[in-house]
């Protein structure tokens, strides 16, 4: 008989994870995906929207052969939560795949933090100007921290600067964050002249409008995720060179790739791999809509580790 599978906690997760082990990592679930040889399968998510409560609910499988990784994510997102919960809670499953029994329920809301904000600071690493002084968010929520969190340990950056809907959140955030954070009174303040822009909002209407993003800048656009969701304007989808994290995806669920109509240059796991280039010169747009390879690797990383840590030591 199979083992019981075992339970990993947020704070365990959240303990055994770290950026250091997860970038490299996720660069090569991302090349791997990007391949597109048959060796990684990932359909596109199955979103099950509760129109009734306002949420949704996202189911997220992969397989990778290399790897040999079994692994299924189930996210929840809602407009509206009781005060104190966040909008997105995720599960991830993490299966045997010799046999596909089940091996690990590990909390999937730190796994879902800690891995797109390491995706975003990947498109960020291939993509960024030669300049990069300021950093703007656009959102103050989970993943606005777990992005400042990466991206101020990675990247040189003097000055960040928050918006968000409320300036009682946007104060809220600096508070909770280390190191300084300018937090402004429109999102065009925060944008002008910033040298890396990330969106991390819940809207369903532009907040990022192109006239007011430095020729030359990268954005990593990390919400509106449904087909008639959007955080971008035209102007901007249409004037940037549009890298994303999966083009089938982009095509079935981003309303800023579908509503604007705007070209994919590429696929961010191309770019890693060396097979299309980046073109750090021109305004650059990295659409990151999140894969399951994402979690799935992250997940047995966290498994690994725990694996790890449980062995006793001769
Ligand atoms: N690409 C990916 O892999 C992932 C993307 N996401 C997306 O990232 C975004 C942020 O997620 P979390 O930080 O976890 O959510 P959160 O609920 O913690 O924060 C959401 C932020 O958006 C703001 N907001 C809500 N409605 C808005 C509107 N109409 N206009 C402007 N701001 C608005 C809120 O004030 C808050 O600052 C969401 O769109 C989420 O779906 C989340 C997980 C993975
Ligand atoms: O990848 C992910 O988990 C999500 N993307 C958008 C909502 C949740």
């Amino acid at each position: 008989m199979a083992d019981a599978p075992i339970f990993i906690g947020a704070a365990e997760v959240a303990d055994l994870l770290q950026y250091g082990a997860l970038l490299p990592v996720l660069e090569r679930a991302l090349v791997d995906f990007s391949k597109h040889d048959g060796m990684v399968v990932q359909p596109v998510r199955s979103t099950v929207p509760v129109d009734k409560h306002n949420g949704f609910l996202g189911v997220m499988p992969a397989y990778m052969t290399e790897s040999d990784t079994l692994a299924t994510k189930i996210v929840r997102f809602y407009h509206q939560t009781a005060f104190g919960t966040s909008s997105h809670q995720a599960t991830v499953l993490l299966f045997n795949p010799s046999d596909g029994s089940l091996r690990a329920i590990m909390d999937g809301t730190v796994i879902t933090e800690m891995r797109t904000a390491a995706v975003s600071a990947i498109a960020t690493k291939y993509l960024k100007p030669d300049r990069l002084e300021t950093l703007c968010i656009l959102g103050s929520g989970a993943q606005a921290i777990s992005h400042y969190n990466i991206f101020t340990q990675m990247f040189p950056f003097k000055q960040v600067r928050v918006w968000s809907r409320s300036r009682e959140s946007a104060e809220r955030f600096a508070g909770q964050v280390q190191g300084q954070v300018q937090v402004c009174t429109s999102a065009r303040e925060a944008v002008l002249g910033a040298d890396v822009v990330i969106t991390v909002t819940m809207a369903s209407e532009p907040v990022l409008f192109g006239e007011w993003v430095k020729p030359g800048a990268h954005v990593n656009a990390v919400g509106a995720c449904r087909p008639e969701w959007r955080e971008m304007d035209d102007a901007l989808m249409k004037n940037a060179v549009l890298y994303v994290d999966s083009k089938e995806a982009a095509l079935m669920e981003s309303g800023d790739v579908i509503l604007s109509g705007a070209d994919i240059f590429a696929e961010l796991g191309e770019v890693v791999k060396g097979t299309r280039p980046a073109l750090c010169e021109k305004t650059t747009l990295f659409k990151s809509l999140g894969m399951a390879v994402e979690d799935a690797a992250t997940a047995k990383l966290v498994f690994d580790c725990w694996l790890a840590k449980k062995k006793p030591k001769l």
